[in-house]
């Protein structure tokens, strides 16, 4: 009778059957996944009690319920009005067998319909999950299914669920929830249809089944669902480019495999390649790309698009060839933080070890903790003040907190280092011993006997008061002539440690005063470095070159030098990287200088100045001979009986090889003496003698013939006596005439008087400004003098003249050339050359006094190795020159001169008689 299928599909079937026409044909969604939640939900929806689904009898009776609630439920709607009478009607209608099996009939094709797409939802209709990649048919996994989906996924015939993988558009993926996107637009339209299951564990799985495409939305509001259809381009399976690149994608993958064993692969099956091999070509792309589960949604998505299978499998291809590069970057930068790991480990490992084998070996004190301690052992036994204890004391508990790998432990360290190694307050014993200190300068200096007695003076004061305090000893002179060696001795004599540092171009005040702890490598001074080398608050410093301190926008060096030789002011000498006072007022500084006139004037001040000006032939003859040359053969290490040097060569070195006045080049010249006859004595030869006969084999020819260019000077020229840094020196002054063009015609000379004919003076030979002016005002009182004693000489009237200084290349100035120049104009007016042997120096005025010159010493010493007999001074040095030893003043004749008469009667002995014409 009742034909009706009585499966469980035929139920399910006509449940939905019965929404299609009932509620909303687009919105047929049950939750119903399987039978049991079919009968549930029939239950529930119809009131069919006690169904014992699992019995034929049962379901047909169902079915029979069901069908009739159907057509009830479906004229109801139609027929709203229907009264009662109607409704018995069409109940009895319904309980016909016919329209019953209408009913199957319309069943059984649904069901026919669907049974031939077994993995198929009805409908052609799924619920569109928006996903974040691409997956490809095979692949498998959980899925977070809200309610809201899993409410409306369409089953297929047999009950099984579905939803539609739909790829989000790159622009829309930003959306941390997929579920929030509210367009159906935001997804690719090409996509993958996954079953999807309640698993046991309490999670819903899918499984990609086939590629779809949407057709149409059915419902653009979310969530958003989708007429679909199979996505089944033709794909040609036999192309033979498809073997080829299946073939090279395997050799990718088994490299992968290789390289990258346990990692970026999905599905760790050994026997992949097994498995991939004997698929169909059309799923080897997939089945690689779930494989190594490449997260590139967009690419991938282009291959899930791709018709060809040669097509998909070359973008595979290429994707994987990326991903390879991208890999061994990735495990190139792995290994390295690998590697850095472990070296870290077993740093730590070692360190560890290093702290237990310590503690085993009762060394277990932590390091910074016994740096700690070492501080504080020392900051006991200094004998700092309280103020400077708080500072120390500060800076060891800060250290304490400081974690040792930082660079500010270090600089805490080092500033704590200079801290405790000074020698606060030690001092080494006064010494004033007189004898000692008078054995001492003799033992080390030849002659020097006027510096000796002030320094011996200056020891007795300090024997009488007990310290030298407060005292800066300056010594000025030419360079060679012994002050840093007089300054060494004094150390000596008073027992004290010597340290010396030049200040010569020296522009930074840091130098002096430190640099700031603030700047990177910073270091105190040079007077704190001293301290800490010397181990003494009270050495004798040496402070070099005096003269040539600089000055430039890095501080003025010569004011923090004030600082420090200031007695006021040192005795709180503080430095700036120290930044705690120290007390340097028992320091015994001791300056050098060339010259008095360009040390700082505050610092000149405060010196107690000593001048040295130099050695004469003889003086130098004794240095050498006793000083130098056992010093130097001391330190070579030759004996006195391996290398004789004979006087004569001694004399001839202070001669013909040096020129200075000092010692420093005649040491230079027996050190090369020395060390050629090392050579030879290390060659074999027994002993070296050297004579004037092989003097030139070790020196070479003398370098000097003589300092004089005349043996008799000629007319118009004069011996000037010089002096300079570097000593006294005889300078020539030489005048030539030339003959004016128009010497006849008075006229025209008067006229061109400012004109290029009249005569005048030129100057050559470097002349600074000072002798030029001094060159005009001989010029001008060398012709009032001749108009003088000599009315008729026109010689200046008609000749302009030439003066020059010969070795033009070097600068020559000063205030002592005037009478030379007026001299050599005089002598050549006069056509009369001067007294043969002559030297002089002295200023002339305008009016033809005699002025004070400087440097009596070093001109007498000068004149004398010049060979010149008889020189010319000023009257008022007169005391000058006869408070110089005996042994300079000996074989010179010196001339006094207060006017320049005077000079002029002793230049030119023939002509003294003209000086009665002078009124
Ligand atoms: N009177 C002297 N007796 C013995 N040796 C001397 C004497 N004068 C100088 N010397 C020696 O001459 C050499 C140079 O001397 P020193 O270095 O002291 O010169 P200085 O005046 O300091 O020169 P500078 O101005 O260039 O620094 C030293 O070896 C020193 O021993």
């Amino acid at each position: 009778m009742i034909k009706i299928q009585t499966s469980c599909k035929s139920i399910k079937n006509l449940i939905i059957l019965h929404k299609i026409k009932n509620i909303n044909k687009n919105a047929v969604v049950t939750s119903i996944n399987s039978f049991s939640n079919s009968s549930r939900y029939f239950r529930q929806q119809y009131g069919l009690k006690a169904l014992n689904l699992k019995s034929n009898n049962s379901l047909n009776k169902c079915t029979v319920e069901l069908t009739k609630k159907f057509y009830s439920s479906n004229n109801n709607n139609n027929n709203s009005n229907n009264n009662n009478s109607n409704k018995q009607k069409k109940e009895d209608e319904i309980r016909e067998e016919d329209t019953v099996e209408n009913l199957s009939k319309e069943l059984l094709q649904f069901d026919k319909l669907t049974t031939n797409k077994k993995d198929w939802p009805l409908n052609s209709e799924v619920i569109i999950y928006p996903s974040l990649s691409t997956h490809f048919i095979g692949a498998k996994g959980p899925v977070n299914l809200p309610n809201i989906f899993s409410d409306k996924m369409i089953p297929n015939s047999s009950g099984k669920t579905y939803i539609g993988l739909f790829l989000v558009k790159e622009q829309f993926r930003n959306a941390t929830d997929p579920t929030l996107i509210k367009s159906a637009d935001a997804v690719h339209h090409i996509g993958v249809l996954a079953q999807v299951s309640y698993s046991p564990l309490g999670y819903y799985m899918f499984e990609i089944q086939s590629r779809i495409r949407i057709k149409s939305i059915s419902n653009n509001s979310y969530p958003f669902m989708a007429q679909i259809e199979p996505y089944l381009p033709n794909e040609v399976e036999d192309d033979p480019r498809i073997p080829e690149l299946t073939k090279k994608i395997d050799e990718l993958v088994k490299n992968f495999q290789k390289l990258y064993p346990d990692s970026y692969t999905l599905l760790k099956s050994s026997d992949f390649l097994k498995q991939i091999q004997s698929l169909k070509p059309s799923g080897y792309p997939t089945a690689i790309m779930n494989y190594y589960g490449l997260n590139y949604p967009d690419q991938c998505q282009l291959i899930l698009e791709t018709d060809s299978i040669v097509d998909r499998l070359d973008k595979m291809y290429q994707l994987l060839l990326k991903e390879e590069k991208l890999l061994s970057i990735q495990q190139n930068i792995y290994r390295e933080i690998e590697e850095k790991k472990s070296k870290d480990q077993k740093k730590f490992f070692l360190n560890e070890q290093l702290k237990k084998i310590k503690s085993q070996l009762g060394v277990d004190q932590d390091e910074k903790e016994q740096i700690i301690q070492k501080y504080q052992n020392k900051l006991a036994t200094l004998l700092v003040d309280e103020t400077q204890r708080k500072i120390i004391q500060d800076e060891i508990n800060k250290l304490s907190t400081i974690d040792p790998s930082s660079m500010e432990y270090n600089s805490s360290r080092n500033y704590l280092d200079w801290l405790t190694n000074l020698p606060w307050k030690k001092y080494s014993e006064e010494f004033f011993d007189l004898q000692h200190s008078k054995e001492v300068l003799d033992k080390d200096h030849f002659g020097l006997n006027d510096i000796k007695q002030r320094i011996l003076e200056f020891i007795s004061i300090g024997h009488l008061k007990g310290s030298v305090m407060g005292k800066i000893i300056c010594f000025v002179g030419p360079p060679g002539t012994g002050k840093t060696s007089i300054a060494k001795s004094i150390a000596t004599c008073l027992k004290r440690e010597f340290y010396r540092f030049s200040v010569g171009g020296l522009f930074d005040e840091g130098e002096i005063k430190g640099h700031r702890r603030t700047y990177i490598g910073s270091m105190p001074g040079k007077l704190i470095q001293c301290m800490k080398l010397v181990q003494t608050s009270n050495p004798v410093i040496l402070i070099d070159e005096i003269d040539k301190i600089g000055k430039r926008n890095l501080g003025d060096p010569s004011s923090a030098l004030l600082e420090v030789l200031d007695p006021e002011q040192n005795c709180t000498f503080v430095d700036h990287y120290l930044d705690v006072p120290y007390d340097l007022s028992r320091v015994l500084f001791i300056c050098t200088a060339n010259s008095d006139q360009t040390i700082p004037g505050p610092l000149f001040d405060r010196m107690e100045v000593i001048y040295l000006s130099g050695y004469v032939e003889e003086e130098q003859i004794q240095i050498v001979r006793n000083f130098i040359v056992p010093k130097t053969l001391r330190e070579c290490g030759i004996t006195s009986e391996q290398l004789t040097i004979s006087d004569d060569v001694i004399k001839q070195l202070v001669k013909f090889y040096s020129r200075e006045v000092g010692i420093r080049e005649l040491e230079r010249l027996i050190e090369k003496i020395m060390r050629k006859s090392a050579l030879m004595l290390v060659n074999g030869q027994k002993s070296v003698h050297i004579d004037l006969n092989n003097l030139e084999e070790f020196l070479g020819i003398p370098t000097y013939s003589s300092d004089r260019y005349y043996d008799v000077t000629p007319v118009g020229v004069v011996n000037g006596l010089a002096w300079s840094q570097r000593g006294g020196s005889t300078l020539y002054i030489e005048t030539t005439a030339q003959q004016n063009n128009n010497s006849q015609n008075k006229t025209t000379k008067s006229k061109n008087s400012n004109g290029g004919n009249a005569p005048r003076l030129r100057t050559t030979g470097k002349l600074g400004d000072v002798m030029t002016e001094s060159s005009s005002i001989a010029y001008t009182y060398a012709k009032n003098f001749l108009l003088m004693i000599q009315p008729e000489n026109k010689f200046f009237e008609e000749n302009s003249l030439h003066m020059h200084a010969p070795q033009g290349g070097i600068s020559k100035d000063g205030p002592s050339a005037g009478v030379t120049m007026v001299t050599s104009l005089l002598s050549l007016a006069m056509n009369e050359p001067v007294l043969n042997n002559l030297g002089m120096t002295g200023e002339i005025t305008i009016t033809g006094k005699v002025y004070t010159i400087g440097g009596v010493k070093e001109k007498t010493i000068a004149a004398k190795r010049s060979g010149l007999t008889c020189i010319v001074i000023p009257s008022n040095n007169k005391f000058d020159f006869e408070e110089l030893p005996q042994y300079i003043k000996n074989d010179i004749d010196i001339k006094y001169a207060k006017e320049y008469k005077d000079v002029f009667e002793i230049a030119f002995p023939n002509k003294k008689h003209l000086l009665q014409n002078i009124i």
